[in-house]
């Protein structure tokens, strides 16, 4: 069985960009895409309109973007029974495939095995108001751990800065176990916030506004890299 797991490279704590394509034009995707080719990650959010208010797009679609995409991609399913639905997105070839802790039934180690085993690295997702503490013991069986800073749904929404000690809390865990773990942040990151959590300790910033709200995607991506790096110590 052919398990994935970071290597080396994925945690030399270099920031990571990782633009979110829900805020790009969805008539255009394959073009909105090729914008994006200097980012690190390609963050694909899929909705189900039942564990969040909104719906996006589902595997057929991530399909088509993982086809025509020169960056990895980092799925966030922010979906009920991800245990199910889950696996499917790692064996299309997404580079990360996160789902959500409320909305596992069961154990979350469950899920990680299924998605690593379908070829992917296993990200947990927090909402702001998830205690990290709950989860403390299955985060060793993750590979990344995406902490909201938004309530999830919506882009373009503003940065939680109250967010933050629960970053500095999964950095501290990460680094005291070494942990073979990415912390990802995800939601109102911009050049105003991307520091903040940088010095917090994330490693992966998911930025849409940012990135498709900007007249040149790239040079976005890498004033959001060059704000993120100084900070990340
Ligand atoms: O998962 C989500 C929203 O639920 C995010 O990925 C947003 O898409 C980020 O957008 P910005 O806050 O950066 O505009």
């Amino acid at each position: 069985m052919i398990t994935a797991h970071l290597d080396s490279d994925d945690v030399a704590r270099t920031p990571m960009i990782a633009p979110s394509l829900l805020s790009a034009d969805f008539a255009r995707l394959a073009d909105e895409v090729a914008r994006v080719a200097d980012a690190d990650w390609l963050h694909v959010d899929v909705m189900d309109a039942h564990f969040v208010p909104n719906l996006t797009l589902g595997r057929p679609v991530v399909e088509a973007i993982h086809a025509v995409s020169p960056v990895p991609l980092d799925c966030h399913l922010m979906i009920e029974a991800p245990e199910r639905w889950a696996p499917g997105y790692a064996e299309l070839g997404s580079r990360n495939v996160t789902v959500h802790a409320e909305a596992c039934t069961g154990d979350p180690r469950d899920v990680a095995r299924d998605i690593r085993a379908a070829g992917a690295l296993a990200g947990l997702a927090l909402k702001p108001g998830t205690p990290l503490e709950r989860y403390e013991e299955v985060l060793r069986d993750f590979d990344t751990l995406l902490v909201m800073t938004v309530e999830p749904g919506f882009g373009g929404q503003a940065f939680m800065a109250e967010v933050l000690p629960k970053v500095r809390r999964a950095r501290e865990l990460v680094d005291t176990g070494h942990l073979q773990v990415l912390v990802e942040v995800d939601g109102g990151i911009n050049a105003d916030t991307i520091a903040q959590a940088a010095e917090a300790g994330a490693d992966v910033f998911v930025a849409g506004s940012a990135v498709y709200g900007a007249d040149d995607p790239s040079r976005a991506i890498a004033a959001l890299r060059d704000l993120a790096t100084p900070a990340a110590g």
